[in-house]
């Protein structure tokens, strides 16, 4: 192990890093709390500021995983389907079976210049999370309870209110409504081969509902669906916490663009549609599992320096203020301050490590793991 991959494998780097983004965050929380008056007089403004503030904080987990760990990000599309990427509002449809599928997209977004208006649909629990659920909130990140009878409204007019948004986003939608695990791939391949619907292999039973309303009510707002299909080389598992030691990873994206017109209304016809889409997918994965890549040619973004700027801006912002409060503490000789100093410190750990938690799919949710969430 080299020097440098040993410095950052260390706690106390890890500590830093944490640091910078947990009180960043929070500073920028509260400068999006105070576009709340603005958002009276100029919705658009308070939105594009918000945009600008998200991309801030976003923008340092992206600098991590590509500066800090350096992570290569590999696209694999047809040239002229990249043309449109960031230049037009889209859906993007992604496998979900990472921890860190979410940080992928992110540099996705980032090297197409759509990170800070980038949106999901959301398991509403993740708008708790401090920081970033609640920079989603300002954000207008749409928040789904997967419960259909009050998703199916909730969902269409947070969507709705997107039709006048000032800059282009990609609202990303992870059909398969939860994260892959064995567990969640047998009991949902039940439910398959009771619609008479083919085996999927590398996903989880598409959740066709949140697209058909998704679709719909974008409709005229975004131009085409991303159908993207994430995978890793060398079967490599990564993890947030890998990524924060240092550990180096080689993500592959396959992205096909399909415009939205292609797409049926009919709800029931969307539904088969999805259904085909994500066997095709699946076949993609099959075939990355096979070869070691996906099909068509690599056109892949080169990764951006601003990322880093805002990185190191926001750390000497941040690290100044510490600095002086160490010193002043150590100075001071006061036993008390520096025992309650520490146990801040354990206590703001321990809040970090609950937050990447909410990555790990070990800690998934029950949702889809039951029998009893069959519907049939
Ligand atoms: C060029 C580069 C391109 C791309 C770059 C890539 C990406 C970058 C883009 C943007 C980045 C932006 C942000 C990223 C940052 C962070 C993201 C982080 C995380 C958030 C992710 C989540 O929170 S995922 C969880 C929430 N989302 C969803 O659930 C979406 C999918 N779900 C739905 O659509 C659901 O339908 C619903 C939520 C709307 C409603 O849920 P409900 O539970 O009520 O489901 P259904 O009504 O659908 O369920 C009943 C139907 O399902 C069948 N059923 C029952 N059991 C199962 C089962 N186990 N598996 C499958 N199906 C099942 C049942 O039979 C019913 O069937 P019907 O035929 O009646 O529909
Ligand atoms: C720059 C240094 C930063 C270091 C510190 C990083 C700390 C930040 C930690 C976490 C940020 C929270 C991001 C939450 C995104 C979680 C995405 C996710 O995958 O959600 C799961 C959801 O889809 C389905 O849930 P279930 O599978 O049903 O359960």
């Amino acid at each position: 192990m080299g020097l440098l991959q040993l410095l950052k494998s260390q706690f106390l780097c890890h500590l830093i890093l944490c640091y910078v983004f947990v009180v960043s965050g929070l500073f920028i929380n509260l400068l999006q709390f105070c576009t709340l008056p603005v958002w009276m007089v100029s919705k658009q403004l308070a939105r594009r500021i918000n945009i600008r503030l998200a991309y801030c904080l976003s923008s340092q987990m992206v600098a991590m995983l590509e500066w800090w760990s350096g992570t290569e990000c590999t696209l694999y599309t047809e040239p002229q389907s990249y043309r449109f990427y960031g230049k037009e509002n889209a859906i993007v449809v992604l496998n979900h079976s990472y921890d860190i599928d979410f940080l992928c997209g992110w540099t996705f977004c980032e090297r197409f210049g759509v990170l800070g208006s980038s949106k999901v649909l959301a398991k509403k629990e993740l708008s708790y999370v401090p920081v970033i659920g609640w920079m989603w909130y300002f954000l207008e990140i749409v928040f789904c309870k997967r419960k259909w009878e009050e998703d199916r409204t909730l969902v269409a007019q947070s969507l709705q209110k997107l039709h006048d948004y000032p800059e282009h986003f990609w609202f990303l939608l992870y059909c398969e409504g939860t994260r892959f695990t064995p567990k969640k791939h047998q009991v949902s391949m039940q439910v398959a081969e009771s619609k008479g619907l083919p085996i999927l292999k590398h996903h989880l039973l598409p959740r066709t509902k949140g697209f058909w309303v998704t679709v719909q009510n974008l409709r005229g707002k975004a131009a085409a669906v991303y159908d993207s299909t994430l995978n890793f080389q060398n079967n490599e598992k990564p993890t947030l916490l890998g990524v924060l030691n240092g550990e180096k990873y080689h993500a592959d994206l396959y992205v096909r663009r399909i415009p939205l017109d292609l797409i049926p209304e009919d709800e029931a016809e969307c539904a088969a549609w999805l259904h085909k889409l994500y066997q095709e997918k699946d076949s993609f994965q099959e075939q990355y599992t096979q070869t070691g890549r996906f099909p068509g040619p690599i056109v892949s973004p080169p990764r951006r320096l601003w990322s880093l700027i805002n990185w190191l801006f926001w750390s000497c912002l941040m690290l100044y203020p510490l600095g002086v409060l160490l010193t002043g503490l150590i100075s001071s000789g006061s036993m008390l301050s520096i025992i309650v100093s520490l146990v801040f410190c354990s206590a703001a750990s321990v809040g970090v490590r609950w937050m990447i938690g909410q990555t790990e799919i070990n800690k998934s949710s029950n949702y889809g793991n039951k029998e009893t969430t069959l519907n049939i």
